[in-house]
């Protein structure tokens, strides 16, 4: 069969691409139905990636957020329309001791390798996690995000000290909002805190203990674990703030991509014991846990609802341009395309 693949060529700039694809192979074909932007993505959109890492990976399809229904399984094993997740990491390899994600073979969709921006998606009989029905759409379409703040979360209990009692979050946007609410769903008993920069940001985590703007945190507030959903050159500023404000021998998890190297205060992290826990997309085991999780807890997912920010149609290329452009303009949430094309 013809697939059409709609790839990034240049900045702001898509083309469609035809690809020849079989049927007879073991691939499970899955039709996307709501796709969401990353900001990874917009970073390629926009051409703010580099220059180096636009040369090296386009022509490319975006996308590593999304849902869609499964067309096709050579082995009869999952019923055609099943809704399903789209797991964006492929790995080749397997190691007992370093998880999927962190292999230097394994491959990423939309970052080197074709994302879910086609008309239907070749996948691994494990690059998919079965979602139930009644879950709203436009929120699943971002399980990817989800994954990556409870990804965060398993590094963070494995690798952290065991008192919990305050926790600090950074980053008042999309992955600040996730984290803070499973950790308050995780740990019942203890208070989360929110630092941001826009206070009609703040004013959407309803669900926290105590929300600051970064310039007004009072100086003896102290926090056992910070987690940081900043990115770029504000994650300089929110990791100095964690350092000061963390109780010795806390840790940092960090979250936020940085195009540019930031500079960190190595001092004061040895001074105070501090461990820093570097993260950085998910494997299956964590689509499989947050899709538990969402299940579990159905007021999580009705928190997320107010993520959906913007919804776009999607027939033509037009449209994806406009999907990201909305996206960039829009001051809350994520944007979500349903792929009608
Ligand atoms: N590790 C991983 O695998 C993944 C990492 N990410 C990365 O996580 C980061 C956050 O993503 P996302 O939430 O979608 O982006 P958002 O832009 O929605 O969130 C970032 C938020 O942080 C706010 N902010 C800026 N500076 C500070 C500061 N010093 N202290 C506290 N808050 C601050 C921003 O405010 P304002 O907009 O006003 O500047 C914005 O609201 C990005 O870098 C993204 O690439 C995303 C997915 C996966
Ligand atoms: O968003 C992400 C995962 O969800 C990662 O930040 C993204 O994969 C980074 O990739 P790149 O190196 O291409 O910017
Ligand atoms: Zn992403």
């Amino acid at each position: 069969m013809i697939n059409q693949v709609y790839r990034l060529v240049s900045p702001r700039q898509f083309e469609v691409t035809y690809k020849d694809r079989s049927l007879q192979s073991d691939y499970i074909v899955v039709r996307p139905t709501h796709l969401s932007i990353c900001a990874a993505d917009q970073r390629y959109y926009t051409g703010t990636r580099g220059k180096e890492a636009m040369a090296k990976k386009l022509p490319m399809a975006l996308i590593h957020e999304g849902i869609g229904k499964v067309v096709y399984d050579p082995k009869g094993e999952v019923k055609v329309g099943t809704r399903v997740v789209m797991v964006p990491n492929t790995p080749t390899e397997t190691d007992e001791i370093i998880a999927e994600n962190y292999l230097r073979t394994s491959k990423f969709r939309s970052s080197g390798y074709d994302g879910f921006m086609q008309d239907y998606v070749f996948l691994n009989r494990d690059r998919i996690v079965e979602l139930p029905e009644e879950l709203n759409p436009s929120v699943l379409a971002f399980t990817e995000l989800i994954t990556i703040a409870m990804h965060s979360i398993v590094r963070f209990e494995d690798r952290a000290h065991r008192r919990r009692r305050v926790f600090g979050v950074w980053g008042d946007g999309n992955l600040g909002y996730i984290t803070t609410l499973i950790l308050k769903r995780r740990y019942k008993d203890s208070k989360v805190i929110i630092f941001g920069k826009n206070q009609y940001k703040l004013d959407h985590f309803s669900f926290v203990d105590e929300a600051y703007t970064i310039d007004e945190i009072p100086d003896d507030l102290l926090i056992d674990h910070a987690f940081e959903a900043v990115g770029g050159k504000g994650s300089q500023y929110a990791i100095d703030q964690m350092i000061d404000h963390l109780h010795p021998e806390g840790s940092i998890s960090l979250m936020g991509v940085s195009e540019y190297p930031v500079e960190v205060n190595t001092r004061m992290i040895l001074e105070k014991g501090i461990t820093l826990i570097g993260s950085s997309r998910s494997g299956r085991s964590d689509f499989v846990n947050t899709v538990e999780f969402m299940k579990e807890h159905p007021d999580f997912v009705e928190y997320m609802g107010l993520l959906v920010g913007e919804m776009q149609e999607v027939r033509t290329i037009q449209d994806i341009v406009e999907a990201f452009e909305k996206d960039l303009t829009s001051s809350w949430g994520k944007t979500v395309m349903e792929w009608k094309i």
